[in-house]
């Protein structure tokens, strides 16, 4: 099972990610980005290619598509916060999105 971030490796994790686009949810040890794509079929074939990734790593976003905007919200339920899978999976998101 994941642990919580803490400490130091949290707020390096969290650095690398604010430049990267990613910010802490207020009010929840959570972090999002909202992902723009050229069109939908960019969108949803990067959603797709994300589901595989984040299903082999038994690690799921909560996320929500309009059109060519997918909006991504990541956190560890089962430690109720952040932990390396939310970090790990957020930069695989990135390097999908090219
Ligand atoms: C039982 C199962 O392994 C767990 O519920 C997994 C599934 N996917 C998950 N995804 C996320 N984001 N957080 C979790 O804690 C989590 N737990």
């Amino acid at each position: 099972m994941a642990e919580k971030l803490t400490g130091a490796a949290r707020d390096e994790a969290l650095t690398d990610l604010r430049e990267a686009g990613w910010a802490e949810v207020e009010g929840r040890d959570a972090i999002q980005k909202t992902f723009q794509f050229k069109n939908f079929t960019r969108a949803f074939g990067w959603m797709t290619q994300v589901a595989i990734v984040a299903e082999k790593m038994n690690h799921h976003p909560e996320w929500s598509n309009v059109y060519k905007t997918v909006e991504v919200t990541l956190a560890t339920h089962d430690v109720d916060g952040l932990s390396p899978l939310d970090v790990e999976l957020a930069r695989k998101m990135d390097r999908l999105a090219g």
